[in-house]
């Protein structure tokens, strides 16, 4: 999957402008766009970060190859010499970016790409694509693992994943947020992710009794999880489970029984004892079944006796909220005469502004507590650690203000590709998860509980803030000239 040439994964209508484009000889005018989101998901206070290992296969292997250029033909959707042209396309732009495992928050560019405005325009889809689902995935399961404390959880959610993709990258992107390990064996293989799991009910069924499939699975495995509750959980599965456990003594690990079914917090509570009753103290219970953080905490209120969680469907489909919405956006262009321009979509609604000019982002962290107060953003070239006070305002409410003297200011983007050469190369996955868990540390308790977070304050510096109002101005003009005329 990661070595796919992915480059017709991209909506028709950015060939058509690029045809255009081409057409009118604007095709190598110098772009800026940037990737944000609006709305932190979930509720949430962040968002963790993912999608760029994609992103960085998916540059890497742009090009049309001939078999595209043929069905391209075949479509009768473009012109052909324009079509000639693209035989010879190559990424030459630069990509900068936030690191996967990073918090990022909503109203921020999070990815920003350089370039000739051809380039830049073809490779929109894939990047929101990418960057959209898996810091979706990654910020639900980062919402799960806080719900679990320092529980082990799985991941389970392939079968029930928007097909395989999906699943692989999902699985991936929990690993940065949180999960300890995945269900899926070719995502173990892709990524270097720890594989997991138990049984399922149908070895149970196969056997018609409990008894005899966990003593199948025992004399076939050394660590046993047996599924208890294919017929009876306190009945007949755990007494089983028991039974198999005495009967190998050190042959196997009796490590855990696993509930799917049923009140989870009442069964927990007696199959412990059960388990304790028998002397296995030790031997863990894992809880699966339509998991996610709210009913983790619900039965960790009902102190449930459970170890360890596997979850699926609700995590890898981001079941309450299945897209994060970010949006990619034409920041600064070419004047024509090797200036660059503002640019920016005016509309009704305040919040769907854009903020015009290439911008950085700049984390401010207090050095007396390593805390972030907040992110700033400035025009690119404006550096916050030379400056002796930050004024940081908010962008709509500039009554709410605070001056911070004792801060240091770390940029978020980062030069990933540089005129097309790939400079940045991502660390272990493993790396990329802990990073993202001493991110979190970072931010106060009031921004990651989860329910009601505090806003965190995304500002725009002053020169920032003078540029946009000036643009839209600008643009007022402009519109109001047309109205007169
Ligand atoms: N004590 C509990 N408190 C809160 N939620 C629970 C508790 N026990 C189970 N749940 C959750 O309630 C939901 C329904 O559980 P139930 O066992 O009825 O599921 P089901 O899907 O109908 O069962 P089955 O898998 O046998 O068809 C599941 O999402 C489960 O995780
Ligand atoms: O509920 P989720 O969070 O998606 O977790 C994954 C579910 O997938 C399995 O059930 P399934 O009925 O598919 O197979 P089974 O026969 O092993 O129970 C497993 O037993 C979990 O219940
Ligand atoms: O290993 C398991 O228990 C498992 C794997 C996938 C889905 N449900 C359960």
């Amino acid at each position: 999957m990661p070595e796919e040439n992915l480059t017709l994964h991209t909506d028709a209508y950015e060939l058509s402008m690029m045809q255009t484009y081409w057409g009118k000889h604007l095709q190598n005018r110098h772009a800026v766009f940037e990737m944000y989101f609006r709305k932190n998901p979930f509720g949430n206070g962040y968002a963790i970060f993912a999608g760029l290992q994609h992103v960085i296969d998916y540059v890497n292997h742009l090009g049309f190859t001939d078999s595209d250029i043929k069905y391209l033909k075949s479509t009768h959707f473009f012109n052909p010499k324009f079509l000639d042209y693209l035989r010879h396309f190559k990424f030459h732009g630069t990509i900068r970016s936030a690191h996967e495992g990073d918090l990022v928050f909503a109203n921020e560019p999070i990815v920003q790409v350089e370039g000739t405005i051809v380039e830049c325009q073809l490779v929109e889809t894939a990047i929101l694509n990418m960057v959209n689902y898996q810091t979706l995935i990654a910020t639900k399961a980062s919402r799960i693992r806080t719900a679990a404390g320092d529980d082990p959880i799985m991941e389970f959610g392939s079968r029930r994943a928007q097909e395989v993709s999906a699943a692989l990258w999902g699985t991936r992107a929990a690993y940065i947020g949180g999960f300890d390990s995945t269900s899926n064996v070719l995502a173990g293989k892709l990524f270097g992710l720890p594989i997991a799991g138990t049984h399922a009910h149908s070895l149970v069924e196969l056997y018609g009794n409990d008894y005899d499939a966990f003593k199948a699975y025992a004399e076939t495995h050394y660590n046993c999880t047996f599924l208890v509750d294919t017929y009876n959980t306190l009945k007949s599965g755990v007494p089983a489970a028991i039974k198999v456990a005495k009967e190998m003594g050190n042959k196997i690990n009796f490590a855990a029984v696993r509930l799917d079914s049923g009140d989870m917090a009442y069964l927990s509570k007696r199959v412990r004892e059960m388990l304790d009753a028998a002397g296995f103290t030790n031997t863990k219970i894992v809880a699966s079944n339509g998991l996610d953080e709210n009913i983790i905490t619900d039965l960790k209120m009902q102190h449930a006796k459970i170890d360890a969680w596997g979850v699926g469907t609700q995590l890898i489909t981001a079941y309450d909220q299945p897209s994060l919405g970010g949006v990619y956006k034409l920041v600064s262009i070419d004047n024509g005469h090797g200036k660059m321009r503002n640019a920016m979509k005016l509309t009704n609604n305040p919040a769907k502004i854009t903020t015009p000019g290439k911008k950085q982002v700049w984390r401010i962290t207090k050095r007396s507590d390593g805390k972030s107060e907040g992110d700033y953003i400035t025009i690119n070239g404006e550096n916050p650690n030379l400056e002796k006070s930050l004024y940081m305002f908010h962008p709509q409410y500039t009554y709410i203000n605070k001056t911070l003297t004792d801060f240091k200011a770390e940029p978020l983007l980062k030069t990933i590709f540089k005129d097309g050469k790939q400079v940045y190369h991502e660390p272990p996955v493993g790396d990329i998860k802990r990073h993202a868990n001493a991110s979190l540390a970072s931010l106060w308790p009031e921004y990651r509980r989860q329910l009601n977070p505090q806003d965190y304050p995304v500002d725009l510096s002053k020169e920032c803030w003078q540029n946009k109002q000036d643009t839209i101005k600008k643009i007022h003009n402009y519109v109001n000239k047309k109205l007169d005329n």
